[in-house]
């Protein structure tokens, strides 16, 4: 029946909307554009039909999606990206949120810790993940130092987040010492994720990478912070490697959604570091699970990719550029020309020396 449809005419609500969220996603990341909805705008895609198009676009998520989410306890899938291509995987996979985490430092630059990295490096990375993500709701990591000193600080470097990295949302490290900071960034409309528990920024302080929260005391501690939070306005807040009760009591407190990372089910959504569950990373945390080991996958595609070109088995004619036949003959008697100009070049001497010889 939709085929019968002029075209011209939109033949289904789902196509309305994934338009609508290609409009989203042109006028954020080409909005001198925006007047068409694909003109110029997806350029990979412009040799295929539009309805090609339409079919892994979907709605736009925003603060409001993630909202009624929560409201409808549907978990909230989040997940780490950091570049062009791991942030694309993500948005095609569905993933309602995509972190830009400075945990990238260590899995992305190999630096030994996450408070190496510096807000030109993260800006480098987010805005090569925003160029990747069309409906997913982006969100970067304010690294180390570019918060912490005071709430300008924090506003003029969230803004850059937002500006030159097209990041949506910004995430920061701390507790109810970073409420008055986190309040001055949603009052100035840069929605903020906070992040409590484990906080790798501040390793040095925690004696390493260790799980929170584990005594009453401490328990206590992080669910003040979590209420501070809220009240400062964070949409959403990070658990980092806390006990399961500890996390699931916050959840049950909070009236927005909590994110877990080796917190347990209670929390109202989850994050895992990409290549910690695609096995591109070396060690993994207890709190992971690795859902593919890619690494092994890749290594054996390269070990046979240098076998190859070491037996001449590749690359084979299906690689090769053929060139029309009739060049290839006119070519082939340029080369026997050059041949024969060589061997008069070699035999040139040698037949002075036998005139010489004759003399
Ligand atoms: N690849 C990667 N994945 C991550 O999830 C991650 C990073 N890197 N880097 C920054 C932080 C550090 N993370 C971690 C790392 C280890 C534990 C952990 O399970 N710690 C154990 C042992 C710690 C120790 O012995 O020092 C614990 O019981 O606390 C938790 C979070 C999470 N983050
Ligand atoms: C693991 C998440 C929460 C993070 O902070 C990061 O990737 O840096």
């Amino acid at each position: 029946m939709a085929r019968s449809v002029p075209t011209g005419f939109v033949a289904c609500p789902s196509l309305l909307v994934a338009q609508k969220a290609a409009r989203q996603y042109q006028h954020r990341h080409h909005p001198s554009a925006a007047a068409g909805v694909f003109d110029g705008a997806l350029r990979s895609y412009s040799t295929r039909p539009a309805e090609a198009d339409f079919q892994h676009v979907r709605p736009k998520v925003t603060i409001t999606t993630l909202r009624k989410l929560y409201k409808r306890k549907e978990p909230i899938t989040v997940m780490t990206a950091h570049d062009f291509p791991t942030g694309t995987l993500v948005d095609k996979a569905g993933i309602e949120m995509t972190l830009v985490g400075d945990s990238l430092a260590m899995v992305a630059l190999g630096y030994n810790s996450t408070t190496d990295i510096t807000m030109d490096e993260m800006l480098h990375h987010c805005r090569a993940v925003a160029r990747g993500t069309r409906s997913s709701f982006l969100v970067a990591d304010m690294p180390f130092g570019s918060y912490e000193t005071n709430p300008d600080q924090a506003v003029n470097n969230a803004v850059r987040m937002l500006k030159e990295g097209k990041a949506e949302a910004v995430k920061l490290e701390g507790g109810k010492e970073m409420a008055p900071t986190i309040l001055r960034l949603t009052q100035v409309g840069i929605p903020v994720l906070g992040h409590i528990g484990l906080t790798p920024q501040r390793q040095a302080s925690l004696g390493g990478f260790k799980v929170q929260g584990k005594t009453v005391a401490k328990a206590k501690a992080m669910i003040e912070d979590a209420l501070a939070l809220q009240k400062a306005g964070c949409y959403a807040i990070v658990l980092e490697a806390v006990p399961e009760q500890v996390a699931t009591h916050i959840t049950n407190i909070l009236s927005i959604p909590t994110i877990g990372i080796g917190a347990g089910a209670g929390c109202s959504g989850q994050v895992l570091v990409q290549q910690d569950l695609l096995g591109l990373y070396g060690h993994v945390p207890r709190f992971c699970k690795t859902y593919r080991s890619l690494a092994e996958d890749i290594i054996g595609a390269l070990r046979e990719y240098s076998a190859d070109v070491k037996s001449r088995a590749f690359p084979a004619e299906e690689h090769c550029y053929p060139m029309p036949q009739v060049e290839l003959d006119k070519f082939m008697l340029l080369t026997e020309g050059y041949k024969n100009e060589q061997q008069q070049n070699v035999s040139a001497p040698q037949a002075a020396a036998s005139a010489g010889e004759r003399a």
